[in-house]
């Protein structure tokens, strides 16, 4: 297996995912923090020295803590970089489960409070009824993204496309719908999210994943378990993938 390996971890520790996603692994949960915000951040100072400016797609969740306040802490011409969200829970920015909150508590602190947010949640009384306004918002950004970092739950979600949601198939297809109201049958919040054709607009996909409970997860749908949604996005070429990987949390 051809494999884009950084560190000094053995072959045989590779994920088993296809051959045409990248994967970089990990002693542990700081280290892989750590270097997914040095490549996330030579990503953007890329694409700001190319195009004068920079775009950045990132992930809630409990995972993301760590890499969050490491981008925040490096060198960039931040106000050059607009960041938005893969998908917001249907809550206010100052809830403790607002992923707008985490990366505002987390990255856009210091230097980085520089960068544009482009928020998902605009207060309206439901996901559905903020969908043309949050659209619009997410209209006025540069496409491709140049980054799109994502995060996978234990169900194999990404974003806040769950398993058995309705209208999933067209979430997960690449002309399906760029964002969508959904309701996870058993995680809190409507939500709204970016569908796959949205997230695959990108330059780049990078999939921070820890633990062995979610490379178990991954390895199923990489092996054909269509029922995580992750499998979709694993099989997809549109847009280059990378795993990032550690074995514990
Ligand atoms: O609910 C969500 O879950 C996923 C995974 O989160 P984690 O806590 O397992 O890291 C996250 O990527 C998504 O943005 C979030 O809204």
């Amino acid at each position: 297996m051809e494999l884009a390996m950084e560190n000094t971890m053995e072959r045989d520790h590779a994920l088993d995912l296809p051959r045409h996603v990248a994967q970089d692994l990990f002693p542990d949960a700081a280290t892989m923090s750590a270097a997914l915000a040095d490549r996330v951040a030579a990503m953007l100072r890329h694409a700001i020295g190319q195009r004068g400016r920079a775009s950045l797609v990132v992930s809630g969740g409990r995972s993301p803590v760590p890499f969050l306040r490491a981008l925040g802490q490096r060198k960039l011409d931040w106000a050059r970089v607009t960041v938005t969200l893969a998908d917001e829970r249907w809550v206010p920015a100052d809830h403790p489960d607002s992923n707008a909150g985490l990366v505002i508590a987390n990255l856009l602190q210091g230097p980085a409070a520089e960068a544009r947010f482009v928020p998902l949640y605009g207060g309206e009384n439901s996901p559905g009824d903020g969908l043309a306004a949050c659209a619009a918002r997410l209209g006025e950004m540069q496409r491709p993204f140049d980054v799109v970092v994502l995060g996978m739950g234990d169900d194999g979600h990404f974003a806040s496309i769950f398993p058995g949601i309705p209208r999933l198939g067209e979430l997960l297809s690449e002309s399906g719908p760029a964002l969508a109201a959904t309701v996870p049958p058993a995680a809190p919040h409507a939500r709204i999210t970016l569908g796959l054709s949205a997230l695959l607009d990108a330059r780049r996909i990078l999939l921070p994943i820890a633990g062995a409970a979610k490379r178990s997860v991954i390895e199923a749908a990489a092996g054909g378990h269509e029922s995580f949604p992750i499998a979709t996005l694993l099989r997809q070429r549109r847009a280059p993938m990378h795993v990032f990987f550690c074995p514990s949390t």
